[in-house]
C-alpha cells in the first residue's frame, strides 16, 4: 500500500467472501486494524469485527476445502482465490487463542494484493521474533515440557516463521552454561519451557554472560549492571510459574506462546544476592527466609511430588511454626511514586512503571552523576519473625491469585519488603488466608511492608557467632532456646528461598536493578469492555 498525501497512512477496502456472504472488509494502516463489517443494513447485519494489525499472527493463501466451496451456487462454476488469517482471540482471564478468518475472492490479482498487503504490514512489525533459542526442562512440575513444547508451541511458532533452535536440558544448569558458550546474540530471545526454577536459569545464563561480556564483575554488589535486551519467553510447565502469572495473568502455555509471537516486551526488575562481596543470584519473584524457605528446603526432598509437594511442605512448616531472630537493615525506595498499601495493582502501561523507566534513563545520561545509593539513608529493625519475604513484583500464581503483595510493581525499581512477626499459629493462619480471598493481607498489627530498594538481613545466630566465635558456651548449648526452651522458637537459622531455590548464607544483601531485563510479555491487561474485541455487534464501535 502506498502512502497518501499528507503522509497519511492508506485503506485498502475489498468486498470479500467469508462463509456465505460478501462483507466489506478494511485493512487500515492509520488506524492498525484488519476489520470486516456485514455491508447490509444495520437490522439484518451481522457481527463486526477487527483485528488490531500488532495481534495478526500471519497470513496465509488457502485452497478453500469442500465445506468452505459450498458457499453458493455460482461460485462452484468458478474458481476462487482465498486466504487466511490468523490473528490473536482474547477470552475470558487473560487466555489468548489461537483463531483465524477466511476471506475469498474470485479475483486473483486481488486476492494476491491482500496477502501481499497483510505480509507487509506484519514484516514492519519490528519487535517480534525471528529467530529463537529454546530451552526445555523434562523434568519440571508434572514432566510435561516436551509435549506442552511439541503440541502447543511448536505448531504456533512454525505458523509465525519463527525459526528455533531446541535444546532439551539433560541436568540443572545445562542451560545456564549453554548461554555462557553460544553466539545468543544471533537470536532475538530466548524461551525456557519449564517453571520458575528454570526461567531463573535462563536468566542468570543471559544477565550473567551479558554482565560478562561487558566486563562487570557481578561479585560487586555496588556495580552497575549492564540491561539485558535479549527477551525471555516463558512456556509454564512447571509447579508455581510465579512469574509467568504474574506478568501475563495466567499460566498458560498457549496464551504465553502468543505473546512471544506479537513481540511483547515487559521490562521486569531484578535483585543481586551478594554475601560479603560474593555474588550468590538474582531474583525476581521471591526472596524468602523462614516460613517460605522452610517449605522450599522441605520440599527439594520431595520432588518425586511434584507440584503437590509445596502443599505437604506447607502444611507440615505452618505446623511447625518457627521464627527466627534477625536484623533487617533497609533504604527505603523514595524516587517510585506508588506504595505497598496502594488500591491499584501494576497493569499493562503502568504509569509507574513508566516514571521509573524515564528516570532509569535519565541517570544513564547523567552517566551516575546522581547521589550514590551509599549515602542515602538506612532504617532498621531487629526482631523474631516468622517469615520475611521480598518480592520484585506481586507473586500472583494459581494458589494466591493477588500475590504476596497485590501492588507491587513489575519495573518500577523496587521490591517490597514484608516482615511477618512472631504471633500465634491462629494469626499467621488469618494471615495466610487472606492471600487467597480479597481482604487485605497487610492490615494486621504483626505485618509490615516497605517499598526498598536495597535491603541487609543477618540472622541472629549469625551476629552471635561473629561476635563471639569463641563462646564455647554458646556453642554446646547452641540447639536449645535459652528464652524459652519449650517454644518454636529457632536458633538455627532458616534458608533463604530465591525464585524457588535456597541460598547457602542467611546473612544476605540485596538490591534492586529497575529493569535490568526484558521478558516476552506485556504485563496484566486490564479487564475492559474491549476484551470481547474483536467481535462486536455494534457497528458505531467499528467505525
Ligand atoms: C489455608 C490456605 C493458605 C494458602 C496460602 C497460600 C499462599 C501462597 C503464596 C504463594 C506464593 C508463591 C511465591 C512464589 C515463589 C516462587 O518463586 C517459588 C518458585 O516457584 N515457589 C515456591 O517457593 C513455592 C512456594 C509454595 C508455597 C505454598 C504455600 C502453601 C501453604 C500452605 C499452608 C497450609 C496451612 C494449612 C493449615 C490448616
Ligand atoms: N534435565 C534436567 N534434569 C534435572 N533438573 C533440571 C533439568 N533441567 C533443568 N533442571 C532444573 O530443575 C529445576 C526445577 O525446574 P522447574 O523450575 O522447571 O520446575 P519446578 O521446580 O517444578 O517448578 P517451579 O520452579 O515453578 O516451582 C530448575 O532449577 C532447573 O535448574
Ligand atoms: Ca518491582
Amino acid at each position: 500500500m502506498e502512502r497518501l498525501p499528507g503522509g497519511r497512512r492508506p485503506r485498502l477496502v475489498s468486498s470479500l467472501g467469508l462463509g456465505r456472504r460478501s462483507w466489506e472488509v478494511t485493512l487500515d494502516e492509520e488506524r492498525g486494524r484488519l476489520a470486516w463489517r456485514d455491508p447490509r443494513p444495520p437490522r439484518r447485519a451481522g457481527e463486526n469485527c477487527f483485528v488490531p494489525i500488532s495481534e495478526i499472527i500471519s497470513v496465509e493463501e488457502t485452497e478453500l476445502n469442500k465445506k468452505q466451496r459450498n458457499i453458493g451456487k455460482w461460485q462452484k462454476m468458478t474458481k476462487l482465490h482465498a486466504f487466511t488469517v490468523y490473528y490473536v482471540k482474547k477470552a475470558r482471564n487473560h487466555r489468548w487463542r489461537c483463531s483465524d478468518v477466511t476471506f475469498w475472492c474470485v479475483d486473483e490479482h486481488l486476492c494476491n494484493q491482500w496477502i501481499q498487503a497483510l505480509k507487509e504490514l506484519l514484516e514492519m512489525q519490528k519487535s517480534r521474533p525471528k529467530q529463537l533459542l529454546v530451552y526445555i526442562n523434562p523434568y519440571g512440575g508434572k514432566r510435561q515440557g516436551k509435549r506442552i513444547y511439541e503440541q502447543k508451541v511448536a505448531p504456533l511458532f512454525s505458523l509465525a516463521s519463527i525459526s528455533t533452535d531446541v535444546v532439551i536440558t539433560e541436568h540443572a544448569n545445562h542451560a545456564k552454561d549453554n548461554l555462557f558458550e553460544v553466539n545468543i546474540y544471533k537470536y532475538d530471545g530466548v524461551v525456557c519451557v519449564g517453571g520458575d526454577g528454570m526461567f531463573s536459569e535462563v536468566m542468570h545464563g543471559l544477565v550473567g554472560r551479558i554482565q560478562k561480556d561487558s566486563g562487570i564483575d557481578q561479585n560487586n554488589p555496588k556495580a552497575s549492571l549492564v540491561q539485558c535486551n535479549i527477551r525471555i519467553g516463558i512456556i509454564p510447565a512447571g509447579s508455581t510459574d510465579c512469574i509467568c502469572y504474574s506478568t501475563v495473568g495466567i499460566s498458560d502455555p498457549v496464551t504465553s506462546a502468543l505473546h512471544i509471537i506479537v513481540g511483547d516486551c515487559q521490562p521486569l526488575d531484578v535483585s543481586s544476592v551478594h554475601h560479603n562481596n560474593m555474588f550468590l543470584k538474582y531474583s525476581v519473584s521471591l526472596l524468602g527466609y523462614g516460613f517460605y524457605g522452610d517449605i522450599l528446603k522441605d520440599s527439594e526432598k520431595k520432588r518425586w511430588m511434584g507440584p503437590m509437594r509445596y502443599d505437604y511442605s506447607g502444611f507440615k512448616t505452618f505446623l511447625s511454626h518457627h521464627y527466627y531472630e534477625g536484623t533487617i537493615a533497609y533504604q527505603p525506595a523514595k524516587h517510585t511514586l506508588g506504595s505497598p498499601r496502594d488500591k491499584d495493582s501494576c497493569r499493562t502501561g503502568c504509569y509507574i512503571c513508566k516514571k521509573s523507566e524515564q528516570q532509569l534513563a535519565e541517570q544513564h545520561k547523567d552517566c551516575g552523576l546522581k547521589h550514590e545509593e551509599g549515602e542515602e539513608e538506612w532504617k532498621v529493625i531487629k526482631g523474631k519473625f516468622l517469615a520475611i519475604n521480598a518480592v520484585n513484583m506481586s507473586c500472583a500464581c494459581p494458589r494466591s491469585p493477588k500475590g504476596l503483595s497485590p501492588a507491587a510493581h513489575l519495573a518500577d525499581g523496587s521490591a517490597d519488603l514484608i516482615l511477618v512477626r512472631k504471633c500465634s499459629r491462629f494469626d499467621f493462619l488469618r494471615y495466610l488466608v487472606r492471600h487467597t480471598n480479597q481482604d487485605d493481607q497487610f492490615d494486621f498489627p504483626f505485618v509490615d511492608v516497605y517499598r526498598v530498594k536495597s535491603f541487609q538481613f543477618t540472622s541472629k545466630l549469625s551476629e552471635d557467632n561473629e561476635s563471639n566465635v569463641m563462646d564455647i558456651g554458646k556453642k554446646r548449648f547452641g540447639q536449645f532456646c535459652r528464652d524459652h526452651p519449650a517454644c518454636c522458637c529457632n536458633i538455627v537459622n532458616s534458608t533463604w528461598n530465591c525464585d524457588g531455590e535456597t541460598l547457602d548464607s542467611s546473612a544476605i544483601e540485596v538490591r534492586v536493578h529497575c529493569q535490568l531485563m526484558k521478558l516476552f510479555a506485556r504485563g496484566i491487561e486490564e479487564n475492559c469492555k474491549d476484551e470481547a474485541a474483536y467481535s462486536q455487534n455494534s457497528a458505531e464501535q467499528l467505525l
